[in-house]
């Protein structure tokens, strides 16, 4: 990374550590400052950045050298993929060196600036600066604005943005303003094409992501997965009280667009609700193959051994002829690019499905996010914000079966089982009386 301090760096850095981890690809956080906390134990004021204090200069460049000694040891020794060093790097002497000593070792260095001149993104960049950073724990708001702007003067006077020209041999992405304009050069693998699409999409103004499953289908009923049923009576009150939910609690509700599946439960799901509709192909449930249309208890008595691999590793398990939670997270991701891109958008679609978009914003591990539990006839809504992401759900209070499968049983939970909401959520009242 380079860039002035607040200029949204690690909130970047952490984006892309999720967004690669969640395709699988093993990537990891190499974090400069928290170096210098963690071995130096130095609790700063700005005056430690100053360029002229020799004394804090030996200690900045050693937490500098040994997260660069981290970064290879766990790109050589420990099969990493992508490893990211969120430093400063604001000179072109110190961006020659890194890249350097990486391409000794064999690491292939790609840099990218976060550029910004615009005063409001830097000022709301210092404020979740102050609430985020353990450096200014206990610290209060004044005081924590006025260190950062001094930081700031610091590393100005000797800062070199990265440019055409003068950097025209380093591979680089240049974000000027967020994505207002965006330079690269010098891409030449898959990956950093990758990475450089998905910074593209990123913004930072304040959004809501709204999720539903669809409505209780008559295979729900049943106890069937797959098909492609039309919803239950049940499933038909939560189509209608959708609408009535979306007009209380969805801010400009008149703006927003609902995507469905193709398949026709999610589109009656949206059936009464006035928005723009988009059909995706990829927000289809989960292709459980020859097991489609059949019960989990028929599962287990006709395929014994598959029904156990399941259970043994929901996430890498393939159904015969079907797909994987694997599979289900390759096809989504043109769906994550889109959702990075939207500010409002309601998303109506599977179980299986909707576990994988949830996993992506809750940067859930990929051995748990099968066995999350996304109850039916429930909107949720998620607030991504550069510490994480705000989970609230409003329960419609229309009963329905539950879908939820323990694992080692081929039983379904109890109606309404709630027992694997992740912790940290925020379960908002259910929608009684209204
Ligand atoms: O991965 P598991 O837990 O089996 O959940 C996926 C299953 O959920 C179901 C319901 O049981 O999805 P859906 O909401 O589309 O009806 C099945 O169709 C699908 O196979």
């Amino acid at each position: 990374m380079v860039g002035l301090p607040a200029r949204g760096k690690s909130f970047i850095s952490y984006k892309i550590v999720r967004y690669l981890s969640w395709l699988s690809i093993k990537t990891k956080l190499f974090s400069v400052s928290s170096y210098r906390r963690e071995e130096y134990q130095v609790q700063p004021t700005a005056d430690f950045f100053d360029p002229n204090n020799e004394e804090s200069k030996i200690i900045r460049e050693q937490a500098n050298e040994d997260a660069i000694k981290a970064v290879i040891q766990w790109m050589n020794d420990e099969n990493g993929c992508v490893a990211i060093l969120d430093g400063s790097n604001v000179t072109r002497q110190k961006r020659e060196m890194v890249a350097q000593v990486l391409k000794d070792h064999y690491v292939e260095p790609l840099f990218l600036e976060s550029f910004c001149d615009d005063e409001t993104i830097v000022k709301s960049n210092i404020l979740d600066i102050n609430s985020t950073s353990p450096d200014y724990v206990g610290k209060s708001q004044s005081y924590a604005q006025d260190d950062i702007l001094t930081k700031i003067k610091y590393y100005e006077t000797h800062y070199e943005p990265m440019d055409l020209e003068a950097d025209k041999n380093l591979s680089f992405i240049k974000l000027i303003n967020i994505n207002s304009q965006i330079i690269i050069n010098k891409i030449e693998s898959y990956l950093e094409s990758r990475i450089a699409f998905y910074i593209m999409n990123l913004h930072i103004k304040p959004r809501y992501i709204w999720l539903s499953r669809h409505g209780e289908s008559q295979y729900n009923l049943e106890g069937k997965i797959g098909g492609d049923a039309d919803l239950s009576e049940r499933g038909m009150q939560y189509a209608r009280k959708l609408k009535d939910m979306v007009s209380k609690y969805v801010p400009n509700h008149e703006k927003f667009e609902v995507w469905t599946s193709t398949l026709r439960r999610t589109q009656q799901t949206a059936q009464f609700l006035p928005n723009p509709k988009k059909q995706w192909k990829a927000l289809d449930e989960l292709d459980a193959g020859s097991c489609d249309g059949l019960t989990y208890q028929e599962i287990a008595e006709q395929f014994p051994d598959d029904f156990a691999a399941r259970d043994e590793n929901k996430f890498e398990y393939r159904y015969r002829g079907g797909e994987s939670y694997r599979d289900v997270v390759q096809r989504l991701e043109p769906i994550i690019m889109e959702l990075e891109n939207q500010e409002n958008v309601l998303v109506i679609t599977h179980q299986a499905v909707l576990r994988c978009i949830y996993a992506y914003f809750m940067n859930s591990p990929q051995e748990k996010s099968p066995w999350m539990s996304i109850p039916l006839h429930t909107l949720i809504r998620l607030e991504p914000r550069a510490d994480g992401t705000i989970v609230t759900r409003i329960k419609a209070n229309i009963p329905a079966v539950s879908t939820y499968k323990e694992k080692g049983t081929s039983k379904l939970g109890e109606s309404g089982n709630d027992a694997h909401t992740m912790a940290g959520e925020v379960i908002t009242s259910d929608l009684q009386g209204h």
